[in-house]
Protein backbone atom coordinates (compact mmCIF):
# COMPACT_ATOMS: atom_id res chain seq x y z
CA UNK A 1 0.00 0.00 0.00
CA UNK A 2 0.74 3.35 -0.73
CA UNK A 3 0.77 6.33 1.89
CA UNK A 4 -2.56 6.71 2.69
CA UNK A 5 -3.96 9.96 0.76
CA UNK A 6 -7.35 11.98 1.62
CA UNK A 7 -9.36 13.58 -0.75
CA UNK A 8 -9.92 17.26 -0.07
CA UNK A 9 -12.67 18.03 -2.78
CA UNK A 10 -14.81 16.06 -3.85
CA UNK A 11 -14.84 14.40 -7.16
CA UNK A 12 -15.77 10.37 -7.83
CA UNK A 13 -15.22 10.09 -4.04
CA UNK A 14 -16.93 12.44 -1.54
CA UNK A 15 -13.98 15.57 0.23
CA UNK A 16 -12.50 13.79 3.23
CA UNK A 17 -12.40 10.28 1.96
CA UNK A 18 -9.85 8.24 2.64
CA UNK A 19 -7.79 6.66 -0.18
CA UNK A 20 -5.51 3.57 -0.47
CA UNK A 21 -3.56 2.74 -3.22
CA UNK A 22 -3.30 -1.13 -3.12
CA UNK A 23 0.50 -1.59 -5.30
CA UNK A 24 0.74 -4.83 -4.14
CA UNK A 25 -2.14 -5.70 -6.37
CA UNK A 26 -0.79 -3.70 -9.24
CA UNK A 27 2.76 -4.80 -9.28
CA UNK A 28 1.44 -8.57 -9.80
CA UNK A 29 -1.02 -7.54 -12.21
CA UNK A 30 -3.09 -9.99 -11.34
CA UNK A 31 -5.05 -8.52 -14.64
CA UNK A 32 -1.91 -8.06 -16.67
CA UNK A 33 0.23 -10.79 -16.58
CA UNK A 34 -0.21 -14.37 -17.40
CA UNK A 35 1.65 -15.51 -14.61
CA UNK A 36 1.69 -12.73 -12.17
CA UNK A 37 3.39 -14.65 -9.17
CA UNK A 38 6.61 -14.85 -11.06
CA UNK A 39 9.43 -12.85 -11.37
CA UNK A 40 10.30 -11.71 -14.22
CA UNK A 41 11.11 -7.87 -14.53
CA UNK A 42 11.81 -8.67 -18.25
CA UNK A 43 8.29 -8.00 -18.88
CA UNK A 44 8.60 -4.59 -17.77
CA UNK A 45 10.95 -3.68 -20.63
CA UNK A 46 8.79 -3.42 -23.34
CA UNK A 47 6.85 -0.32 -21.11
CA UNK A 48 10.12 1.57 -20.40
CA UNK A 49 9.44 5.10 -21.52
CA UNK A 50 6.17 4.67 -22.50
CA UNK A 51 2.73 6.48 -21.10
CA UNK A 52 0.74 3.38 -20.56
CA UNK A 53 4.25 1.94 -18.20
CA UNK A 54 3.64 4.72 -15.52
CA UNK A 55 1.53 2.98 -13.50
CA UNK A 56 2.29 -0.54 -13.77
CA UNK A 57 5.68 -0.08 -11.75
CA UNK A 58 5.00 3.12 -8.93
CA UNK A 59 7.62 2.45 -6.41
CA UNK A 60 7.90 5.95 -5.20
CA UNK A 61 4.03 6.76 -5.71
CA UNK A 62 2.66 9.22 -8.42
CA UNK A 63 1.51 12.70 -8.81
CA UNK A 64 1.88 15.72 -6.87
CA UNK A 65 2.56 13.82 -3.39
CA UNK A 66 4.68 11.34 -5.13
CA UNK A 67 8.07 10.75 -3.70
CA UNK A 68 10.55 14.07 -4.00
CA UNK A 69 13.64 11.39 -3.15
CA UNK A 70 12.44 9.62 -6.41
CA UNK A 71 15.50 11.34 -8.76
CA UNK A 72 18.23 11.57 -5.95
CA UNK A 73 17.49 7.92 -5.33
CA UNK A 74 17.45 6.24 -8.36
CA UNK A 75 21.31 8.34 -9.22
CA UNK A 76 22.21 6.57 -5.57
CA UNK A 77 20.74 3.17 -5.68
CA UNK A 78 23.20 2.11 -8.86
CA UNK A 79 26.37 3.21 -6.14
CA UNK A 80 24.60 1.31 -3.87
CA UNK A 81 24.08 -2.08 -5.59
CA UNK A 82 27.55 -1.96 -6.43
CA UNK A 83 29.32 -1.09 -3.46
CA UNK A 84 26.79 -4.86 -2.19
CA UNK A 85 28.52 -6.76 -5.49
CA UNK A 86 31.76 -5.22 -4.46
CA UNK A 87 32.07 -5.98 -1.16
CA UNK A 88 30.78 -9.35 -0.17
CA UNK A 89 30.75 -12.73 -1.44
CA UNK A 90 27.34 -13.54 -3.56
CA UNK A 91 25.75 -17.25 -3.73
CA UNK A 92 23.05 -18.35 -5.68
CA UNK A 93 20.62 -20.00 -2.81
CA UNK A 94 19.10 -23.30 -4.40
CA UNK A 95 15.28 -22.47 -3.69
CA UNK A 96 12.60 -20.84 -5.39
CA UNK A 97 9.99 -18.47 -4.42
CA UNK A 98 7.19 -20.01 -5.72
CA UNK A 99 7.67 -22.58 -3.43
CA UNK A 100 6.36 -20.87 -0.26
CA UNK A 101 9.34 -19.21 0.47
CA UNK A 102 11.28 -22.18 2.15
CA UNK A 103 14.91 -21.62 2.28
CA UNK A 104 16.57 -25.54 2.46
CA UNK A 105 19.44 -23.51 4.44
CA UNK A 106 17.24 -22.59 7.17
CA UNK A 107 15.70 -26.08 6.95
CA UNK A 108 19.36 -27.32 8.37
CA UNK A 109 19.71 -28.76 11.79
C1 LIG B 1 14.20 3.59 -2.31
C2 LIG B 1 13.92 4.77 -1.73
C3 LIG B 1 12.55 5.37 -1.62
C4 LIG B 1 11.34 4.86 -1.93
C5 LIG B 1 10.99 3.49 -2.54
C6 LIG B 1 10.36 5.87 -1.60
C7 LIG B 1 8.99 5.73 -1.78
C8 LIG B 1 8.06 6.67 -1.40
C9 LIG B 1 6.64 6.51 -1.53
C10 LIG B 1 5.93 5.28 -2.10
C11 LIG B 1 6.04 7.63 -1.07
C12 LIG B 1 4.54 7.92 -1.01
C13 LIG B 1 4.07 8.48 -2.34
C14 LIG B 1 2.56 8.50 -2.44
O1 LIG B 1 1.89 8.20 -1.47
O2 LIG B 1 2.03 8.82 -3.53
C15 LIG B 1 7.09 8.52 -0.63
C16 LIG B 1 6.88 9.77 -0.11
C17 LIG B 1 7.88 10.60 0.29
N1 LIG B 1 9.23 10.39 0.20
FE1 LIG B 1 10.12 8.73 -0.49
N2 LIG B 1 10.99 6.97 -1.11
C18 LIG B 1 12.33 6.71 -1.10
C19 LIG B 1 13.33 7.57 -0.71
C20 LIG B 1 13.15 8.86 -0.28
C21 LIG B 1 14.24 9.80 -0.01
C22 LIG B 1 15.72 9.49 -0.16
C23 LIG B 1 13.63 10.96 0.40
C24 LIG B 1 14.25 12.26 0.81
C25 LIG B 1 15.50 12.59 0.58
C26 LIG B 1 12.19 10.75 0.38
C27 LIG B 1 11.26 11.66 0.75
C28 LIG B 1 9.90 11.48 0.69
C29 LIG B 1 8.91 12.47 1.15
C30 LIG B 1 9.21 13.83 1.78
C31 LIG B 1 7.65 11.91 0.89
C32 LIG B 1 6.28 12.55 1.18
C33 LIG B 1 5.84 13.31 -0.07
C34 LIG B 1 4.45 13.94 0.14
O3 LIG B 1 3.65 13.41 0.89
O4 LIG B 1 4.18 14.99 -0.48
N3 LIG B 1 11.94 9.48 -0.05
N4 LIG B 1 8.30 7.93 -0.86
Amino acid sequence: MLVPHESSAGCTVPSGTMLLVNTWAIYRGILRWEDPMKFKPERLFDLEGKKEGSFVMMPFGYGRRGCPGENMVLRVVGLVLASLIQCFEWERLDWEMDRGLRCPRLNRS
